[in-house]
């Protein structure tokens, strides 16, 4: 069998003093295989951000053991997580983070130069993922200029840049009216099958997590198949 895309093993996080403890995580264990789109759901406050931050390596865990792609993340050095961060984790957030003064096809086309891609090959994959998720025309635009789901799927586009071995989102279609948010998710989805990378998706909405492979649920500081 090929290693995990992602495996957490007993992960814990605390937040808060020792007199106040805010304990987040008590044991985390999940594998995600390659190719599989995994829903994770939480009620608000459970810790899905805190999970897919230390899943990402945004964040550390307290204990736990982390693989990516079957290599252990415990103990690199803060240069090497970020390296590992770059070229193998994409990311994508409830509002799309991108950045207002570049346009939707140099937010897409930075990531790459950032990791040692070509300029004009960083071009090239741009526009083949912007006309995948159907903003063909919309690549010289800006942010502002974009509806909210183009946006989105802008933001998709970008974390998908760098062809990343794991996509770690946290609600991303959660800003979005319910007919956009159900095309963007499509977009999404489709973008994803056609790479064949390991994604987790933490959503509130039961339907969306119906469309995928699988569902776990975060409850109690605990991940359990739901
Ligand atoms: N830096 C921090 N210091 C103290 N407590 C924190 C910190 N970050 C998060 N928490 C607490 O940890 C718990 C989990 O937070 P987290 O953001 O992971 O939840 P979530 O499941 O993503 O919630 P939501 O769906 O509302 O975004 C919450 O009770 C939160 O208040």
């Amino acid at each position: 069998m090929s290693d995990a895309a992602l495996r957490l093993d007993g992960i814990t996080k605390t937040y808060g003093d020792v007199a106040r403890p805010v304990e987040v995580l008590r044991g985390v264990s999940l594998a995600i295989q390659p190719g599989e789109i995994v829903a994770l759901v939480a009620p608000s406050g459970a810790g899905k951000s805190t999970l897919l931050h230390i899943a990402g390596l945004l964040d550390t865990a307290d204990a736990g053991g982390l693989e990516i792609g079957g290599r252990d993340m415990t103990g690199l050095s803060d240069r090497k997580r970020t390296v590992v961060r770059r070229q193998e984790v994409g990311f994508i957030y409830q509002f799309h983070h991108l950045l207002p003064e570049f346009s939707a096809a140099e937010n897409i086309i930075l990531p790459q130069l950032a990791n040692g891609v070509a300029r004009a090959e960083a071009e090239a994959r741009a526009e083949a993922l912007l006309a995948e998720v159907g903003l063909q025309d919309r690549g010289d635009h800006r942010p502002a200029a974009l509806s909210g789901g183009e946006q989105q799927r802008a933001a998709f586009c970008r974390a998908l840049a760098n062809e990343p071995r794991l996509l770690l989102a946290d609600e991303p279609t959660g800003n979005l009216d319910p007919e956009t948010s159900d095309r963007v998710f499509a977009a999404l989805m489709s973008l994803v099958r056609g790479t064949g990378l390991a994604a987790l998706i933490a959503t509130h909405n039961l339907e969306l997590a119906s469309r995928m492979d699988r569902r776990l649920r975060l409850e109690g500081g605990q991940v359990v198949p739901a």
